[in-house]
């Protein structure tokens, strides 16, 4: 595989697909070949959405986000790395590490079963304080399950919200990464936000 593979990462509304867009853009301007791929974004997503409120376990739910996983690794970011692609993943098994080890799958069960997936050539995590999050995340809707309610930390759905993100928020920045990461102040502006990450993307680009 030799094209390159940029994660990014991090809780609910912190500004992934907003810089995806915009990273896209630019590196297409610049002449590179991107691809970019969402989790929970395949085949399979509707039959995940009409089954969401129906009490599954964590270890189905687990189950149903490793099978959404695999068809995309197979069939959009494998091929594109292949062909000297630059793949843009909004979440990788960050995603699956964070969240399910909080909902009571351990980590090294689940480090096990992704680890096939490639380690990223660059992953960006964004850290973001969870009111914040929340003030964002208004205006689509809190959702039971971006709330974590089936964890049963308040029956409020908006502190749940609240102490979610923070369980989240806690995971993704004492995890051992084994990649180079960039670490970014989510509550900048969005440009800096954005300087941010095309000067390292191109150092990574130029270091071949
Ligand atoms: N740096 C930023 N500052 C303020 N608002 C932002 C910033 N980045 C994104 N947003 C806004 O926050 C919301 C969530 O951003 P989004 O990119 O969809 O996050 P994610 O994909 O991580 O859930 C959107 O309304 C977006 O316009
Ligand atoms: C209802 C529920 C959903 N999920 C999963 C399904 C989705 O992949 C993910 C997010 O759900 P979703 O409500 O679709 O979030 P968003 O509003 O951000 O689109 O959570 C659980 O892991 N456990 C649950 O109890």
């Amino acid at each position: 595989m030799n094209g390159k593979l940029i994660v990014f990462e991090g809780i609910y509304a912190c500004g992934k697909t907003t810089q995806i867009k915009l990273i896209k853009e630019h590196l297409i301007s610049e002449g590179y070949e991107v691809v970019d791929t969402k989790w929970n974004s395949s085949e399979i997503k509707p039959f995940t959405d009409s089954i969401k409120l129906q009490g599954f376990t964590p270890l189905i739910w687990f189950s149903m986000h490793l099978a959404d996983f695999i068809l995309r690794y197979e069939k959009i970011v494998k091929p594109a790395l292949n062909s000297g692609k630059i793949v843009l993943a909004d979440r990788w098994v960050y995603t699956a590490f964070v969240r399910d080890s909080i909902k009571g799958v351990p980590l090294d069960y689940l480090e096990k079963c992704y680890s096939f997936a490639k380690t990223p050539d660059l992953t960006l995590i964004f850290d973001l304080p969870e009111q914040e999050s929340l003030n964002r995340r208004r205006v689509k809707g809190v959702s039971p399950a971006s709330a974590g309610l089936d964890l049963g930390l308040s029956n409020n759905l908006e502190e749940s919200y609240l102490k979610y993100q923070q369980l989240m928020r806690m995971r993704y920045s004492s995890y051992v990464y084994k990649e180079q990461t960039l670490k970014l102040n989510a509550i900048n502006s969005i440009e800096s936000i954005f300087e941010s990450i095309t000067g390292r993307i191109t150092e990574l680009i130029r270091s071949d």
